[in-house]
């Protein structure tokens, strides 16, 4: 599993490795190295470097890389931001062992370099850049010569992913150690790393144990385990009935297409329930998904129980209406799974404490999908602060349950404080209805018994694979039929 370290858990990490007989020289040796090779490697024939060393570890990390790619044979200039006589500990050694050229920052010749290495600041930046070390990051912006981060691009604030006030260098790639910080996936970080590597830098494993992550990378290992296959005797009910709440007949689309996603997510049977006019627009459309009145078979509650629905989504096209709310009542009474989604969010605009309370009547597990709007509309002036991960985190803390925080860096939050981050959702889903199609995947592996957060989770990721599949041209009904091939692939 992929574990996500805050800055915070890294300096804790760093401090447990000395404890256990690691010294910060060693892992800074390392991690210079580690550096070099991601130059070497993704820039081969680079023979100028032009290495950026701020005045803690980020630069000695850069006073160390620059000692090994000169012993390579590679012309190497440091520019240092400030006095070398005020660095410290660790950083002090590595810059007296470098013993080739070295500029102050302001003298920096941009123009020169083939390869950039930015050890200006990495985990330790505390406030926005400001004077020289401000000016250089704009120079090295301008300079149109490939970056190479130490750590993370200087500006970049590892934990949110946000830009310090909002300058930081942008980097074709970025190399990092132990593990990937949020700001590597959150945006816009993922944008301003480039691509990742990530290098072991002889961390002891005893170390590393007491970290807590601050999340997971959305990948198949954190949930997979929960995701079944249809057990060699399952039948249609075993696998798991989703039953989707349809509004009126001229909005009949969005029930639709999480209806039909559920189904692909491997769903035994699934039911669209709405009013006569809205089914007979279904009929026209739906071969294997069955349609049931409210009214027909003695009300929604009666076909939850009696039909055995073990998911609900609700949502999508679900209209204000009391109906749609009284629809969520009654399924958390009936102890199904839940999926949240898209007009409930408008029944509920600044009040998250009375859907909390609705959903706390029932024992299923509910997950809540909202994009930033929506999530903006369910809170309101009390929204929480703070980076996506930690808004999608309190979220969850509030209402109980599982908050999928939508967009390019999906977030999946647990009540329990675990939490995902997506980085394989291609922006060809940026789409109409696409949301809607997730919401049908998340309920169809709840309804499989899968647990709200790794139900959530393991939506994300088949959705954001399935609009791989599909590639350019994408519109919201071609991800269902996308599914198979990425279930295949698990
Ligand atoms: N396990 C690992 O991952 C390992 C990590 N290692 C490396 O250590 C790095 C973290 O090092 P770090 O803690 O010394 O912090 P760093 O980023 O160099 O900057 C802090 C310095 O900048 C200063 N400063 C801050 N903001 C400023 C501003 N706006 N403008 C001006 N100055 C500012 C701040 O001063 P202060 O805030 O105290 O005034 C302080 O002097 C990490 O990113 C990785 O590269 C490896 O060496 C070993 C193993
Ligand atoms: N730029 C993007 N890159 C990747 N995924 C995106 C991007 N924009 C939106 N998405 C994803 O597409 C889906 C859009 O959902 P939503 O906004 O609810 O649309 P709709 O309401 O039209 O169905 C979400 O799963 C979101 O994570
Ligand atoms: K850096």
């Amino acid at each position: 599993m992929i574990e996500l370290l805050s800055p915070q858990g890294m300096g804790e990490v760093d401090r447990a490795s000395a404890a256990a007989g690691v010294s910060g020289a060693t892992l800074m040796d390392n991690a210079g190295r580690a550096v070099a090779a991601s130059a070497q490697r993704r820039w081969p024939d680079a023979r100028r470097v032009l290495v950026l060393a701020g005045p803690g570890n980020n630069g000695g990390d850069g006073f160390v890389a620059a000692r090994i790619l000169a012993e390579r044979g590679i012309e190497i200039v440091v520019a240092a931001l400030g006095d070398r006589s005020a660095l410290r500990g660790d950083a002090a050694a590595a810059a007296s062992a470098w013993t080739g050229e070295t500029r102050d920052l302001a003298q920096a010749d941009y123009a020169w370099p083939d390869l950039i290495v930015d050890a200006l600041f990495g985990a330790g930046l505390s406030r926005p850049l400001d004077g020289a070390a401000a000016e250089a990051v704009g120079r090295v912006n301008a300079s149109g010569r490939p970056v190479l981060a130490v750590d993370v691009p200087s500006g970049l604030d590892g934990a949110t992913g946000e830009a310090l006030g909002g300058l930081a260098v942008q980097a074709a790639a970025t190399a990092t150690f132990v593990r990937l910080k949020p700001g590597h996936v959150l945006l816009p970080g993922r944008s301003i790393c480039g691509p990742v590597d990530l290098a072991d830098i002889g961390t002891p494993a005893a170390a590393l144990a007491a970290a807590k992550p601050a999340a997971w990378l959305n990948r198949p290992e954190l949930w997979a385990d929960a995701v079944p296959t249809p057990a060699i005797d399952a039948h249609k009910y075993t696998r798991g009935h989703v039953a989707v709440w349809s509004g009126p007949a001229l909005r009949t689309g969005a029930a639709r297409l999480a209806a039909v996603a559920a189904f692909r997510a491997g769903a035994g049977a699934v039911t669209i329930v709405g009013e006569r006019d809205a089914l007979q627009v279904h009929a026209a459309h739906v071969t294997a998904i069955m349609l049931r009145e409210p009214g027909e078979d003695g009300g929604w509650a009666d076909i939850l129980k009696e039909r055995r629905v073990a998911a609900v989504a609700i949502g999508p096209g679900a209209g204000v209406g009391d109906g749609a709310r009284l629809a969520l009542a009654q399924a958390r009474a009936a102890g199904c799974a839940t999926v949240i989604d898209a007009d409930v969010f408008s029944m509920f605009p600044g009040d998250p404490e009375g859907l909390a309370k609705l959903i706390a009547t029932g024992q299923g597990g509910a997950a809540l999908t909202p994009h930033d709007g929506e999530f903006a509309r369910l809170f309101g002036s009390a929204a929480p602060a703070g980076s996506r991960l930690e808004r999608a985190t309190a979220a969850a803390a509030r209402l109980g349950a599982v908050i999928v925080l939508k967009g390019p860096d999906t977030v999946v939050a647990a009540p329990d404080g675990r939490a995902a981050i997506a980085d394989n959702a291609p922006p060809d889903l940026a789409t109409a209805g696409a949301g809607d199609v997730l919401a049908g995947i998340c309920a169809g592996l709840m309804a499989q018994r899968a647990p709200a957060f790794e139900a959530a989770a393991a939506a994300v990721w088949l959705h954001g694979e399935a609009a791989k599949v599909v590639g350019r041209g994408l519109i919201a009904d071609d991800l269902p039929a996308a599914l198979p091939a990425v279930l295949q692939r698990l």
